[in-house]
C-alpha cells in the first residue's frame, strides 16, 4: 500500500524550506508570494512524492533535479500534478504550485525525508565513508548488528541492499538518491528494523543525497585519490572536503588512525563536538603500531585469524576472507558496532566470522600450482593492498603474478595510472581489457594502462575481456614450473559492462573463471 502522511502539505512543506533557507518564492498562475496563506489545498495532505514525471498522479509533488528536460512537463496537468519544487520556474507548462529553491537535491532530501515521517530518527544510523573498504566494513557491521538485534539490522550498499532481514535487492547506486532513501528507511522502520547500515560515498555529499541525515555512528576508513573527473570530483581536496561531511554529521566518529590526513579530521570533530573513537592495525612484524581505542593484529600462524583489542579486553576471531586489509574493515565493522552501544564481548561480534562479500577476494585453485583471485580492486589503495596481500601471504612460494584489469571510460581517470602504480614492481605480467568504457575506445583505455608499466613486467592488450581471462589462465597453465597467482579485478560481482552509455550484459569474472578452471571456490 502507498504510503501517505497527513501532516505533509504544502503549508508545511513551505515552513520547512524557509527554516533551512532554501525557498526563494512560490509560484502561482495568480501571484507570486513567500506565504501559503489563502492559497487553495494549502493545508490537505500531499499524497505522493516524485522526481520523476512519468510517475505523476493527482496531487503529487515533483522535484526537478539534474538533467531534467522542459518537456518532461507536458500534459503533466492531465495527471494532475499539484506541486513542483524546482530551482527553475516552469509557469509556462504547467498551473501547478511551483516552490522555486535555492537548492533543488538540498530540498528534495529535506522534504522526503519529512514525507515519510523521518525514519532515520527512528532507526539507529550507522553510515561509512572511505576510499576503499566501505562495502566490506558495511557487510561486517550488517552481521554483526543483525546478529545483536536478532535479525533486526537493514543495510544499503553498492551491491544490494535488504530492508527486511531476508529479501536482498541490486542496488543502482552506493547511496541512493535522498528520496529512495527515505523511502527505504521507510520501509526498513515499517518492516519493524531497529538499524541501518549504508555505504555514505564522495558524491552523496557533493549532491546533497544525505542533507540533514545524522549517524547515530559515522566511520571514515582511509583515504586516497579516487573519483576525480568531470563528471565526479574536480580534485582530491574536493573529493576530501565532500567525504568530511560525514564528521558533523555523526554523533559518535569512528577513524582509521592511520588514514592520511587524520590530523584535519581529528580537527573537524573537535570543532563540531564529535567525540572520536580510533581503530589501527598492529603488526608488529611490519612495525605498525599507531596508538588506537581499539586495535587489531594478524594472529601468527593464520591466513585469517585476528586478535582484537579494545578497552583492556581481548577477543580473537577467525575471518572467512582473506586480506590484511579486511583486518582493518573488521576492526571497523566491530568500533562502529560498540559505538551503537553493542558490549565489546557480545556474541554478535562473532558474526564477522561467516561474511563474505560477492566479488571480493573470490579464490579459485586450478591445481597445485595455480590460484586465480577474482576481486574488486580498481584503484590504486585496493591494487596495491591485493598485491601485498598476495605477497604476505603467498611470498615464500615466489609466486609469478598476472593483473587483468581494465578501467573505466568518462571519469575516475586517475585510476588507470593508480591501477597499474599499484602493482607494480610485484606483478610480472599484465593484459589490460574492457572494463566498462563507456564512451570511450577501449583499446585507446588500455594502451593509456600500458603505458604506466615502466619496469620490465609483460604487457599484453586483449580488449574481449573473456578472453584476457582465459588468456591469463591458459598462460599460467603452460608455466605449471611455477606457482601462479593470476587476478581478474575491477568488475567483481558486477554483471554488465558500460558501453556506449548501455549497460551490456556480463556472466561475471567468477563466471569466466570457473569455467576455465572447472573448478568450485576453494577453501582458505
Ligand atoms: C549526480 C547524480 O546524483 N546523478 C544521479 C541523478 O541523476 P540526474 O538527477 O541528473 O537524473 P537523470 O537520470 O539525468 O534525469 C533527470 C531527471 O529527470 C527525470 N525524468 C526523466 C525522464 C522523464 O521522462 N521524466 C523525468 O522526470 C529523472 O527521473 C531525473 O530526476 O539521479 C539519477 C536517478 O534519478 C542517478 O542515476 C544519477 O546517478 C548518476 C548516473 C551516477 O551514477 N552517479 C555516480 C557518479 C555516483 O553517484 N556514484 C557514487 C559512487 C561513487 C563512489 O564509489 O564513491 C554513488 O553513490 O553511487
Ligand atoms: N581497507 C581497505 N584498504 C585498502 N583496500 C581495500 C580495503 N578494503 C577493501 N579493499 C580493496 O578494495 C576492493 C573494494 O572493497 P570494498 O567494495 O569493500 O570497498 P568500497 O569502498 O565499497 O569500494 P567502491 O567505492 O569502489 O565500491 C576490495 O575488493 C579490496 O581489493
Amino acid at each position: 500500500m502507498a504510503f501517505t502522511n497527513a501532516s505533509f502539505t504544502l503549508t508545511s512543506a513551505v515552513e520547512l524550506l524557509k527554516q533551512h533557507h532554501l525557498l526563494r518564492e512560490i509560484i502561482t498562475p495568480e501571484r507570486w508570494t513567500v506565504n501559503t496563506a489563502g492559497l487553495p489545498g494549502a493545508d490537505t495532505p500531499i499524497p505522493a512524492i516524485t522526481y520523476d514525471t512519468r510517475e505523476v498522479t493527482p496531487g503529487s509533488l515533483l522535484f526537478v533535479k539534474g538533467r531534467f528536460k522542459p518537456e518532461f512537463m507536458d500534459g503533466i496537468d492531465e495527471r494532475g500534478l499539484a506541486v513542483y519544487v524546482s530551482e527553475t520556474e516552469f509557469s509556462d507548462r504547467t498551473s501547478a504550485v511551483g516552490l522555486i529553491v535555492e537548492d533543488a537535491p538540498k530540498a528534495m532530501a529535506l522534504l522526503s525525508f519529512e514525507f515519510y515521517g523521518r525514519p532515520d530518527r527512528q532507526l539507529k544510523m550507522v553510515g561509512i565513508t572511505g576510499t576503499k573498504g566501505k562495502t566490506t566494513t558495511n557487510y561486517f557491521t550488517h552481521a554483526i548488528l543483525n546478529a545483536y538485534s536478532h535479525g533486526r539490522a537493514a543495510i544499503t550498499s553498492s551491491i544490494a541492499c535488504c530492508l527486511d532481514g531476508n529479501t536482498w535487492i541490486p542496488s543502482k547506486l552506493t547511496t541512493p538518491v535522498s528520496l529512495d532513501l527515505a523511502h527505504m528507511m521507510r520501509e526498513a522502520v515499517d518492516n519493524g528494523m531497529e538499524y541501518f547500515v549504508m555505504e555514505v560515498s564522495s558524491q552523496a555529499y557533493k549532491v546533497n543525497r544525505v542533507y540533514d541525515l545524522t549517524f547515530d555512528a559515522g566511520a571514515f576508513l582511509n583515504i586516497s585519490p579516487d573519483h576525480i573527473s568531470p563528471i565526479e570530483h574536480p580534485t582530491f581536496e574536493d573529493y576530501l572536503h565532500c567525504k568530511r561531511q560525514i564528521i558533523a554529521h555523526s554523533r559518535w566518529f569512528v577513524l582509521g588512525a592511520d588514514c592520511d590526513h587524520a590530523d584535519l579530521l581529528r580537527e573537524d570533530a573537535a570543532a563540531n563536538n564529535v567525540p572520536v573513537f580510533s581503530f589501527a592495525l598492529h603488526d608488529e612484524a611490519a612495525g605498525e603500531r599507531t596508538p588506537a581505542d581499539l586495535t587489531v593484529s594478524p594472529t601468527e600462524g593464520t591466513k585469517t585469524g585476528i586478535t582484537v583489542s579494545c578497552d583492556g579486553e581481548t577477543r580473537a576471531f577467525t575471518l572467512d576472507m582473506l586480506g590484511e586489509f579486511n583486518f582493518l574493515n573488521a576492526a571497523a565493522a566491530i568500533a562502529l558496532a560498540v559505538n551503537i552501544g553493542v558490549p565489546f564481548d557480545s556474541d554478535a561480534m562473532k558474526a564477522i566470522e561467516s561474511v563474505q562479500v560477492p566479488g571480493h577476494m573470490e579464490r579459485f585453485t586450478g591445481g597445485e600450482n595455480l590460484l586465480v583471485f577474482v576481486d574488486f580492486a580498481h584503484n590504486y589503495l585496493s591494487t596495491k593492498a591485493l598485491v601485498d596481500e598476495m605477497v604476505r601471504v603467498y611470498g615464500e612460494r615466489d609466486p609469478h603474478i598476472t593483473v587483468v584489469a581494465g578501467s573505466t571510460g568518462g571519469k575516475a581517470i586517475d585510476r588507470r595510472e593508480g591501477i597499474v602504480k599499484g602493482a607494480l614492481g610485484q606483478a610480472e605480467s599484465y593484459i589490460f581489457t574492457t572494463d566498462d568504457p563507456n564512451f570511450e575506445d577501449p583499446q585507446a583505455i588500455c594502451e593509456q594502462m600500458a603505458s604506466y608499466v615502466t619496469d620490465d613486467a609483460r604487457t599484453q592488450i586483449i580488449v574481449d575481456r573473456d578472453q584476457a581471462i582465459t588468456t591469463a589462465i591458459g598462460e599460467a597453465r603452460e608455466h605449471a614450473d611455477r606457482f601462479n597467482i593470476v587476478l581478474v579485478i575491477g568488475k567483481g560481482h558486477e554483471r554488465r559492462n558500460i558501453i556506449n552509455g548501455k549497460a551490456v550484459p556480463w556472466p561475471g569474472d567468477a563466471t569466466i573463471v570457473r569455467r576455465e578452471l572447472d573448478a568450485r571456490p576453494a577453501g582458505l
